[in-house]
């Protein structure tokens, strides 16, 4: 059982008979918690990113799967399973990018297929299994975060570590994939600040990753994502860590847009350019990056900065929330279980 400490921040809390859910978009200026009671609702929040994350949107669809569970009335196993593959669909069609999404609603569909009883007791045995893929990924993270300490570069000097989006707390169960390496560096007195890319256009690094970086007393930089390149040139980068939303079996990983281009000038610059993902976020059954869909949002996070338009009427947007950086311009995948070169992730495979 993991104790919750106090001054960490957890995205998705099971209270009582509901959950509650950190609202992402309010955040910085507003810390609150939307309460989900219902698997319509859960499907809402991971769509218009109350909840987001690749890990969080994971343990989020977990709780959905019970919330729906939840909703079946009938003690027939036989049509209760069929009715909860309506509550998957649901939750499937929310965002089709983080694999965590599918591992997480195919765990609990394989929970309930197999076990016996009651249906009654299937819902219980559901819950139990989403409250242990929450706990499980806090430890799974806090392990990434070790894992991260033996592979960042050593220097007589604390280091600077320039990450893009949100791969904290925020993005995971807790503590955090990338962020989860800062946080190991930072309590390892081996990090002397964090450059965070705001990271349009939904600009979570501006907003979720400096919060996280405030609460825990790390300092934290902000630039805009164009200037990554000069801050390397400028020697102020010792390395970048990013979370994932899929990795392919051959290293090639799918993160927030923008990412590649990072990757790209980090190898410009010599600069170590780290992916840090649980297992779950690897997608086996893809060769390669190629065919990881991309989520393509609405031109309005494009044109709109909060109530400011910024363009004007008769143009066309384009709007995919990743990109994908291939294997070859990743350093290392720092997971659970250690960190690898891209190329040797299929020891994992039977993980
Ligand atoms: C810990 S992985 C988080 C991953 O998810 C983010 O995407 P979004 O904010 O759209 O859910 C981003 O790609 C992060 O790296």
């Amino acid at each position: 059982m993991i104790t919750l400490s106090t001054n960490q921040v957890y995205p998705v809390i099971w209270k009582e008979d509901r959950v509650l859910l950190i609202d992402q978009n309010k955040l910085p200026t507003e810390y609150t918690f939307v309460e989900i009671s219902r698997s319509d609702d859960m499907a809402q929040a991971i769509k218009t990113m109350i909840v987001r994350g690749a890990p969080a949107i994971g343990v989020a669809a977990a709780y959905g799967m019970y919330l729906g569970a939840r909703e079946i009335e009938t003690d027939n196993r036989d049509e209760f399973l069929t009715r909860l593959e309506q509550v998957a669909q649901m939750l499937r069609q929310t965002r089709p990018t983080a694999v965590n999404l599918f591992w997480a609603i195919a765990q609990m569909q394989k929970t309930a297929s197999q076990t016996i009883g009651s249906v009654d007791y299937l819902k219980q045995v559901m819950l139990e299994t989403a409250k242990k893929i929450n706990a499980e990924d806090i430890q799974t993270c806090q392990a990434i975060g070790d894992a991260g300490l033996k592979v960042l570069p050593s220097k007589p000097d604390k280091l600077c570590l320039l990450t893009h989006c949100n791969a904290g707390a925020l993005a995971t169960a807790g503590y955090g994939t990338a962020l989860g390496v800062v946080r190991s560096a930072w309590r390892a007195e081996r990090l002397a600040r964090v450059y965070a890319d705001e990271t349009r256009p939904r600009l979570q690094g501006a907003r979720l990753t400096s919060w996280e970086c405030v609460q825990e007393g790390i300092p934290v930089t902000v630039i805009t994502d164009n200037m990554a390149a000069h801050c390397m040139k400028q020697g102020l980068i010792d390395a970048v860590v990013v979370g994932a939303d899929r990795i392919a079996a051959n290293g090639d990983t799918a993160n927030k847009i923008g990412t590649y281009s990072l990757a790209i000038v980090a190898k410009a610059h010599n600069v170590p350019f780290f992916v840090a993902a649980p297992l779950s976020t690897i997608d086996f059954e893809l060769d390669n990056g190629n065919k990881i869909p991309i989520e393509e949002r609405h031109p309005s996070e494009i044109y709109q900065i909060g109530d400011t338009v910024i363009c004007p009427t008769g143009v066309e947007f384009y709007n995919p929330a990743f990109d994908v950086t291939p294997a070859e311009l990743i350093s290392a995948i720092i997971t659970e279980h250690g960190a690898v070169p891209p190329n040797q992730l299929k020891q994992f495979q039977s993980n």
